[in-house]
């Protein structure tokens, strides 16, 4: 049958291997900005073929919604399989039936009341933070590398919320070799990635890089393990008890083991969430926060005092304003179950569709001077496109911890702002970017902190 992606544009394609070469060996570094090539050399629908796979990159709002609203199309892509061993199928990777039945178990989690719940853990882990922040900046100059802190921030903060788990200054072991664990899967998905003959299991299996994926996963899996079976023990000996009444919050991870007594789903499958949750909510946060913070506050006449609720909005506007620039996944994939229309071609089963978020967020017709950071986008009442802003993607498959993660950002920004003031170490400077599982700077993020 004929192939309307065959009639796209893309970079050059060879018998048999396809345009996959032009990624071959490229570092994670430069990948994204292969990626960003496309749109302006081919315009906003891009073929790349490698083997047989038909893969569309679609950079347009319009395409955008078509694919994010698509209510069946909801499969991820090839790439994803890459952290499947880690992920297994949870929430972010399963599909179908699957999907829709763990979706349904997660989705009171995140219910307004829960989150309420919630800030208080915010809020204690916040001060942690601020407190472990004021040390370190007593020891020395005051210049900060903020990723780490923030890495424990974020993973602290989901492991006592979601799973009810306190890891505060917990330098156990464990801790710390999952942390790593997680920083080299990333990395070593992306370089599998680039590196075709590597796309074989068993192949990667023998290479020192499967190797060295394997030992990661093993800390990951029983640090995982762990969290489980510690919370399981608390879980069977008062769980019931204090569940039904209001006494404590419900963590996501009661409410798999209490659908595990249901027989809803079984342990194999509370390992996929917990894992899947503590990627999401650790990796989904960190680099966002404080490396933007560094250029607001470069720019000291609008330094906000975050106290007030007139002020709050500016912070939440500053917030969608770090994660257009700087979203999280930059590009999502899909694999194609059902064939579908995208305007006038015709996309078939089997064929892959990325959905370029960064690109599309830093449009210059939706976007003027899209470089330029500046909040007030967002408070200046100017209507939008619904699918011209989509961090948290859009559709059945949105992030389904959006607002977990915005209550968390606002008090993380809050105290700190009311705590330090902050100087960026260059004025203007903003980090180079590398596409890792989300997107990541590709150097320390350096920041002078000023108590106030
Ligand atoms: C700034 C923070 C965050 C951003 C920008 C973000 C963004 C996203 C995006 C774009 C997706 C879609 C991914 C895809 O289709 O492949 C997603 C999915 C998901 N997010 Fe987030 N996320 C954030 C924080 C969080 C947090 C804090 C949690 C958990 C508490 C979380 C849990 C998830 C899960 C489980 C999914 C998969 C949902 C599904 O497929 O049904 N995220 N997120």
């Amino acid at each position: 049958e004929d192939n309307d992606l065959d009639r796209v544009p893309g970079p050059p394609k060879w018998p048999i291997i396809g345009s996959g070469l032009i990624f071959v060996g490229l570092p994670p570094s430069q990948m994204l900005d292969r990626l960003l090539e496309f749109p302006k050399k081919y315009g906003n629908r891009v073929v790349v073929t490698v083997l047989y796979r038909y893969i569309l990159h679609v950079y347009d709002i319009e395409d955008i919604e078509i694919v994010l609203s698509h209510s069946r199309n909801i499969k991820k892509n090839k790439p994803y399989d890459f952290i499947k061993p880690w992920l297994g199928t949870g929430l972010l990777i399963s599909t179908g039936s699957k999907w829709h039945r763990r979706r349904k178990i997660l989705t009171p989690t995140f219910h307004f009341d829960i989150l309420k719940s919630f800030m208080k853990v915010f809020e204690e882990k916040t001060k942690n933070l601020v407190v472990d922040l004021k040390r370190r900046v007593s020891e020395g100059s005051g210049v900060v590398d903020v990723m780490p802190f923030m890495s424990d921030f974020t993973l602290y903060t989901i492991c006592e919320t979601a799973m009810g788990i306190t890891l505060d200054s917990d330098k156990s072991e464990a801790t710390v070799k999952y942390k790593q664990a997680i920083m080299d899967i990333g990395q070593l998905v992306m370089k599998r990635l680039t590196t075709i003959w590597l796309h074989n299991d068993f192949i990667f299996s023998l290479h020192p890089m499967g190797k060295k994926f394997a030992k990661c996963l093993e800390s990951v899996h029983s640090f995982a393990d762990s969290v489980i079976m510690e919370r399981k023990k608390s879980y069977e000996k008062d769980g019931e008890v204090s569940s039904s009444s209001s006494k404590r919050r419900l963590a996501l991870l009661d409410l798999l083991l209490e659908a595990e007594r249901k027989g809803e789903i079984d342990l194999e499958g509370i390992r996929e969430e917990v894992n899947t949750f503590m990627f999401e909510a650790s990796t989904g946060l960190k680099e966002r926060i404080l490396e933007e913070c560094t250029s607001i506050l470069g720019d000291s006449d609008r330094s906000p005092n975050t106290s007030e609720l007139g002020e709050m909005k500016y912070l939440e506007a500053v917030i969608k304003e770090i994660l257009r620039i700087y979203p999280s996944v930059p590009f999502i994939g899909r694999e194609i179950t059902e064939d579908f229309m995208l305007g006038d071609i015709k996309i078939m089963k089997g064929c892959e569709v990325v959905v370029h978020i960064y690109d599309m967020q830093r449009r210059e017709d939706l976007y003027p001077e899209p470089e330029v950071f500046r909040p007030e986008r967002f408070l200046d009442g100017e209507s939008r496109h619904p699918y011209a802003y989509v961090p948290f993607s859009a559709g059945l498959r949105n992030c389904i911890g959006q607002r977990f993660a915005k209550l968390e950002m606002k008090m993380a920004i809050c105290e700190i702002i009311r705590n330090f003031r902050l100087e960026p170490l260059k004025k203007g400077a903003r980090p180079a970017l590398k596409a890792d599982l989300v997107l990541r700077p590709n150097e320390s993020i350096f920041v002078k902190f000023v108590q106030r």
